[in-house]
């Protein structure tokens, strides 16, 4: 390989006992596309961070083109030609595409939007700079985001998870970017769970597994079932199995559910209706936007409708339009939110204290005190049957990696034994194994009779484990197709509104 771009020689770092890095050595070649490869915990989000110097290592070598690096900060990282895009995005909404680059890059106004036009041409990367950024898809702010990195001419961008939020057509469109920028001269650090992605566009893939690395290989001579098992030690899991059942009583309707969010950026939805039962899971398929967070909100009674309309929301034969997330789960209903951090677990609290959060009913509070043993003794129960990675009960909720945290989430909501339960995304972030693992729990408690409704932009996870889909585009909700019977372009026409078709 020419002489690296980047070098890490024997680079460690530990948070207290965990020891997220170990003696890790990773060359980059410039001109390249490098995957990082590991399952949840691995250390990959740590690596990132050391490289883009949001945190220092505790010991060991990064060289920058043959020359040591020492990096005191993201800005640091920066002025050497090492730029990062983040999984969650940080424009400001209210502002227009060209504001928010005046944030971070010095400069005239004309001269940026004649180079932001400039670069969109140049790597397939085309945004109005005058559009206010709420107006944006999904795709098109990732696209601001990287813009916005090369517009300090990065040598090497990182990109962590970038396909996680995208829907499939901007999957393909940021893949010719990242080809674009390769032939440009652009090397790109690349972490993503999804196998098939990085076979398809990365030149080299380095794996890490517990903190250490396991193995440098071309992913393009490795099919996903040699990826997986590098990562995970094991062969990839099997789909979970379905078997034949007859669903039972009715746990969830929305009937002619119309709502009209207060935020002006929010999508209204129009005469929504769906029904779940017993003993089936149904899936609601479609891209972020569509409705998904306004839908989520009224089931969970984050949103409450008017008392005159609660006849909208119908949970185990009630209406519950009107009542709030407490009441609901006392009918026997949980919930995994979309947004594990802001959401479904309070960051600087320990494991034990998030699993009062919800499971408090369960005997974790007596008499109007909190019941610690308890508490950890569940807490303990949900880390061991989940396969949560953590010190123990009293880790902070910030210190277990993403998808760590959301295997927590989930483990904690199925022990409540719901009857009724619904799941926004359930296994965004989390690895191949662990979301397989996720997704034969939640078809095992189908089952049993429980009702589940997830909703997912993952259209192969929608396939894996409902019985039927829903697609949720503009607002409105298509017909209930059967699972067999549907194939994914069928989807797919509904996700644009293009409806059915013979
Ligand atoms: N700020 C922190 N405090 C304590 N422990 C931490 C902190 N950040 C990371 N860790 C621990 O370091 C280890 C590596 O975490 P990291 O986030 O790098 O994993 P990852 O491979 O990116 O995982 P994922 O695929 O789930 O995002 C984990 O055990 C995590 O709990």
């Amino acid at each position: 390989m020419a002489a690296p771009l980047l070098s890490l020689r024997g680079i460690s770092k530990r948070y207290g006992e965990v020891r997220a890095n170990q003696a890790v050595d990773i060359d980059v070649a410039p001109r390249s596309i490098h995957a990082i490869l590991g399952e949840n915990g691995a250390g990959k989000s740590t690596l990132m961070k050391l490289i883009y110097g949001v945190e220092t290592p505790d010991s060991g070598e990064m060289l920058w083109q043959g020359v040591p690096l020492k990096l005191a900060s993201p800005a640091a990282a920066r002025r050497r030609g090492i730029g990062m895009v983040f999984q969650h995005f940080s424009l400001f909404e209210t502002l227009t595409v060209i504001e928010n680059i005046r944030l971070v890059v010095p400069g005239q106004t004309r001269a940026l939007i004649a180079r932001i036009r400039e670069l969109g041409t140049e790597f397939g990367l085309e945004v109005d700079p005058h559009a206010h950024v709420h107006e944006l898809s999904v795709g098109e702010r990732q696209r601001v985001e990287i813009i916005r990195c090369l517009m300090t001419d990065p040598k090497l961008l990182i990109l962590d998870e970038p396909t996680s939020v995208l829907p499939p057509q901007s999957v393909d469109k940021l893949f010719d970017t990242l080809l674009r920028l390769r032939d440009g001269g652009v090397s790109v650090l690349f972490i993503s769970h999804k196998l098939e992605e990085i076979r398809a566009i990365c030149d080299r893939a380095t794996i890490l597994s517990a903190g250490k690395v396991t193995g440098h290989v071309d992913p393009r001579e490795h099919d996903a079932h040699d990826l997986a098992r590098m990562m995970i030690g094991r062969d990839m899991p099997e789909p979970p199995p379905r078997t034949p059942s007859e669903p039972g009583e009715t746990m969830l309707e929305l009937i002619g559910l119309t709502y009209t969010p207060d935020d002006p950026f929010g999508m209204p939805l129009k005469d929504v209706a769906l029904t779940l039962r017993a003993g089936e899971i149904l899936g609601i398929a479609g891209i972020s936007g569509n409705g998904q967070a306004e839908l989520s909100e009224l089931i969970s009674g984050e949103i409450r409708l008017p008392f005159e309309n609660r006849e909208q929301v119908q949970m185990m034969g009630e209406p519950v339009g009107h009542l709030g997330p407490a009441e609901r789960r006392q009918l026997g209903f949980a919930f995994v939110p979309e947004d594990r951090l802001g959401r479904g677990a309070v960051q600087g609290m320990s494991l034990a204290r998030n699993s009062l959060l919800t499971a408090h009913p369960l005997g974790l509070v007596r008499h109007g005190l909190i019941a610690m043993a308890q508490a950890t003794e569940f807490t303990r129960r949900c880390i061991a049957d989940h396969d949560v990675r953590t010190s123990g009960a009293e880790a902070e909720a910030s210190g277990l990696s993403g998808g760590n945290l959301q295997k927590f989430i989930v483990g904690r909501e199925m022990m409540l034994a719901p009857k009724l339960f619904f799941l926004a995304q359930p296994t965004w972030g989390v690895d191949i194994g662990a979301a397989t693992a996720i997704r034969q729990k939640l078809v095992a408690l189908r089952n049993e009779g429980v009702a589940i409704l997830v909703i997912s932009e993952e259209i192969d996870e929608l396939f894996d484990i409902c019985d039927r889909i829903q697609v949720l585009s503009q607002g409105r909700l298509s017909p209930s197709l059967e699972t067999r019977e549907t194939r994914p372009e069928d989807i797919g026409r509904y996700m644009i509104g293009a409806g059915a078709a013979a």
